[in-house]
């Protein structure tokens, strides 16, 4: 415990090796958060086809309503993982709990409903439907819920799901846009609606992968502000993939680091220093 809490807060430190995970009290203490898990994983491997490793021996705790950056150089397997810890990629060894669903390989098809069906997605390329109205991207979001097939269209969709798609619309601040064609958008207000497509669901846990990679510096910063305050307001878990030092620190309350297949450092953001960070990326 002690090794933890001794770390030099914030900039400006000198480089140390990495550092062990706190305790689950000490983090809980540091962040004020409830202790209870919401992901879990126990020695968890994962290669592809070419049998080489993209990381090994992983054990990874989240608590709920944290909103964790994943960092890592590219390549580093940043993607793997966050599809390994929701499902959507098989693991190759180890075992995972996420959602109090627990798996080793693959969860079953029941599970990865259930799953689906708590879990928010929102992914570097937005994936709206272009020709469709911001409504109907909204209200696709329930896609996969019960009663989802009223889903794929707004005429098709129940008055309160109407309701709720201009709720989450006003959230990311684009109401005014419920009319227009996806298409229309800039690639700042399609990545809004995309997490308002994700938030209409209502999820416990809100995964993001890249989810400001390919847009400028200004408008990355406000999807990165709004991501954050949602997950917040509304006591969602966020869990985001980035390899900008910047996004992690501003808008995390943890840093999970990946190197070399390993988790290099894993700390509340006020005890990562950017000499740690320059170390993930460039050491
Ligand atoms: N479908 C696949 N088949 C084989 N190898 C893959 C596949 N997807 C990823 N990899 C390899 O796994 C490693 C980790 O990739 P991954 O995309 O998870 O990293 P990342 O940290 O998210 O990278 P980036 O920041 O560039 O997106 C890389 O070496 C990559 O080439």
């Amino acid at each position: 415990m002690s090794v933890a809490l001794t770390q030099t807060p914030a900039t400006g430190g000198r480089f140390r090796p990495p550092v062990p995970t706190p305790p689950a009290e000490v983090l809980q203490a540091i962040n004020g958060l409830p202790s209870s898990t919401i992901i879990s994983t126990r020695d968890l491997g994962k290669s592809y086809a070419n049998g080489k490793p993209v990381f090994a021996g992983l054990k990874i705790d989240i608590k709920t309503d944290q909103r964790v950056a994943l960092i890592g150089s590219n390549g580093a397997g940043k993607s793997t993982l966050l599809k390994c810890l929701v499902g959507l990629l098989p693991l190759s060894d180890g075992e995972i709990m996420t959602l109090g669903e627990t798996f080793r390989s693959a969860p079953s098809g029941a599970q990865l409903q259930r799953l689906r069906r708590q879990i928010g997605f929102v992914f570097q390329h937005h994936g709206l439907v272009g020709r469709q109205s911001v409504l109907t991207n909204v209200i696709q979001g329930k896609l996969g819920l019960p009663g989802g097939w009223r889903a794929w269209h707004h005429s098709l969709a129940r008055e309160d799901w109407r309701e709720e798609a201009m709720a989450v619309l006003a959230e990311v601040r684009l109401a005014d846009k419920a009319s227009s064609r996806a298409d229309q958008l800039s690639g700042g207000q399609a990545q809004r609606i995309a997490i308002a497509r994700a938030l209409i669901r209502k999820p416990k846990l809100l995964i993001a992968d890249e989810p400001a990679a390919s847009l400028d510096p200004a408008v990355g910063r406000e999807i990165m502000t709004i991501f954050s305050d949602l997950a917040a307001e509304h006591g969602i878990t966020l869990v985001y993939t980035t390899h900008d030092m910047e996004h992690a620190l501003n808008y995390s309350d943890r840093i999970i680091a990946l190197k070399a297949g390993r988790v290099h450092f894993d700390l509340p953001t006020p005890m990562v220093d950017r000499q740690q960070m320059e170390d993930v990326f460039h050491g």
